[in-house]
């Protein structure tokens, strides 16, 4: 068994500069005038600024001690290479070979795989082409106008945060179809969708990485029942109204689907790391192949950026290990991911699974119980809709949290020149006036106002930690680096910790458990159960 983590040198140095730096408040630290300069960087397209957050040049210094002593180098280089660095699930953790150009060769187990990646792109592409040409017909001869993705986690998250993010990018083929997402259990948001769709004109993206998720297998089957009720059982319903996507091209043939509408996925991409590939296809049916290969390329650049910049400018590493700082020396175990922009609405969602399925953990690789706390509780909200809602608890609540602010400097520069658009661009500025006014007053408190306030009630404690992630502006490019710097970041955090961000055994005991429970609901039974669940199933099995 190698050393517990706490047992490191420059883990114990860290505890106490901790020490010591908590007798220096945050405000006092930002009266440096070079601490903008000393704590920001510009890289990939991103300004991030750290110069809020609660630490100096001497934390950096012994963080990167830390990540020397944690291997971070081999670590990074090993899940690149395809070796098996999720141990749980013997597999690698390929997802970055998803975005790596044509021409880039990667060999894992003897097999080049860059050319199979390439040759599903372009089957996806086949598909996109069809439907943007309006050629592909339901059975009644009508051209698709409506896609309803069905899809629950991974399988959902990243396709309905990025199609959200990036709509103004759809391309004029794409502006006849209509892109829907239903994936809870209950079928509430397929009920919804399907009471305002036309059978004949909707086709069903039915995606599902192991193909046996429930919740989207029984959504696939309502959906099937709602087209057969209203269609016939026509024998090509389910070749023409619903594509698979999954890792198990078995699984769909037996559930029906056409070979030629299966798109497959490899074992080794995780399914909150999937979006680059085919599950990534409604957002390829939303915004063309073309920005769905921009999206590729931008999170490639940050691959390689992460893999070759020092650590000391490498804002994955950066904003990783300002998270552990915070994390396991400060004691703040909770960050908020604010966007101060409309598009990225999902993204805080989108995060809370690619953080807290991966880093959510409390056992190391080799088995032992951790002493020390991995991944925050991840939360957040579009900001200035937030400041009218949870931001009273940031500001006068009794916890310290930590907060991403993320915007983007420049909008609405690219429609046409309207009384309309220059509003648009004071609504974007008075945004970025509040962004930066929020993160000044959670680090300066009371400080930040123009005059004193005695009344307790009115005080404002500051000392919040926050880091600012800035970008010029919200391109498809753009947000595929976005993604993969959270990507790699989680990645960087794991590797501190010494846990396996590739699995997410705390998902599966849940699901199986409910398969017994489901037995005893129908046949209204409870003895074998706790008296909590059995005073649950008796008040069900009473009405
Ligand atoms: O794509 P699938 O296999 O339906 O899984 C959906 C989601 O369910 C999980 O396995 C958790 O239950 C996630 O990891 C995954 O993204």
């Amino acid at each position: 068994m190698s050393k517990l983590l706490t047992e490191r040198t420059s883990w114990q140095a860290l505890q106490q500069h901790a020490s010591q730096l908590k007798r220096v408040s945050l405000r006092e630290l930002n009266q440096d005038p070079r601490r903008f300069q000393d704590f920001s960087r510009q890289a990939n397209g991103f300004l991030l600024d750290l110069s809020k957050q609660h630490l100096t040049q001497d934390t950096l210094q012994l963080l990167y001690q830390l990540a020397q002593e944690c291997q971070l180098d081999a670590k990074i280089a090993a899940k690149f290479s395809g070796a098996r660095v999720n141990a749980t699930e013997e597999r690698p953790a390929l997802h970055s070979a998803l975005r790596l150009p044509a021409h880039a060769r990667l060999q894992l187990d003897g097999q080049e795989i860059v050319t199979p990646i390439h040759a599903s792109l372009d089957k996806m592409a086949a598909l996109v082409a069809k439907l943007h040409a309006r050629q592909w017909r339901g059975v009644s001869g009508y051209p698709i106008t409506d896609i309803v993705n069905l899809g629950v986690g991974g399988s959902e998250l990243g396709p309905l945060m990025a199609t959200h993010a990036l709509h103004e990018w759809r391309p004029q083929a794409a502006q006849h179809l209509n892109i829907h997402f239903a994936s809870t259990m209950d079928g509430s948001q397929l009920a919804t969708a399907l009471s305002k769709l036309n059978p004949k004109t909707t086709l069903f993206i039915i995606s599902s990485k192991s193909f046996t998720t429930l919740d989207t297998l029984s959504n696939a089957n309502t959906a099937l029942h709602w087209l057969e009720g209203s269609l016939g059982a026509h024998p090509s319903l389910k070749r023409q109204h619903f594509i698979g996507v999954s890792a198990h091209p078995e699984r769909m043939q037996a559930w029906g689907i056409a070979k030629e509408h299966q798109l497959t996925l490899w074992d080794w991409v995780g399914g909150r790391y999937s979006l680059w590939s085919c599950i990534g296809l409604p957002i390829a049916l939303s915004l063309g192949m073309a920005h769905f290969k921009a999206l590729l390329a931008g999170a490639h650049q940050l691959d390689l950026a992460f893999q070759q910049a020092p650590w000391q400018d490498n804002l994955a590493v950066l904003m990783a290990l300002v998270g552990i700082w915070n994390i396991n020396f400060l004691g703040i175990h909770t960050l908020a991911i604010l966007p101060y922009d409309g598009r990225l609405a999902h993204f805080p969602d989108y995060l809370a699974q690619l953080e807290m399925e991966s880093n959510g953990k409390s056992v190391n690789t080799q088995g032992q119980t951790l002493d020390y706390a991995t991944c925050p509780i991840l939360w957040g909200g579009v900001g200035p809709n937030a400041q009218h809602a949870f931001y009273q608890l940031l500001h006068q609540g009794t916890q310290r949290v930590a907060c991403d602010f993320i915007a983007t400097a420049q909008r609405y520069q690219n429609i046409p020149e309207t009384q309309a658009r220059l509003h648009l661009q004071n609504q974007h500025q008075m945004t970025l006036a509040n962004c930066f006014a929020q993160s000044r007053l959670l680090m300066l408190g009371d400080a930040a106002a123009p005059e004193p306030r005695p009344e307790a009630y009115r005080r404002y404690r500051g000392e919040q930690p926050s880091t600012t992630l800035m970008f010029e502006s919200l391109t498809p490019f753009q947000l595929g680096a976005l993604i993969a710097l959270y990507e790699h970041k989680v990645f960087v955090q794991a590797c501190i910790w010494g846990i396996n961000p590739f699995d997410q055994w705390g998902v599966e005991l849940g699901k199986h458990i409910a398969h017994s429970t489901q037995a005893a609901l129908i046949a209204k039974e409870a003895e074998t159960f706790d008296p909590s669940t059995q005073g649950l199933l008796a008040y069900c099995h009473a009405l």
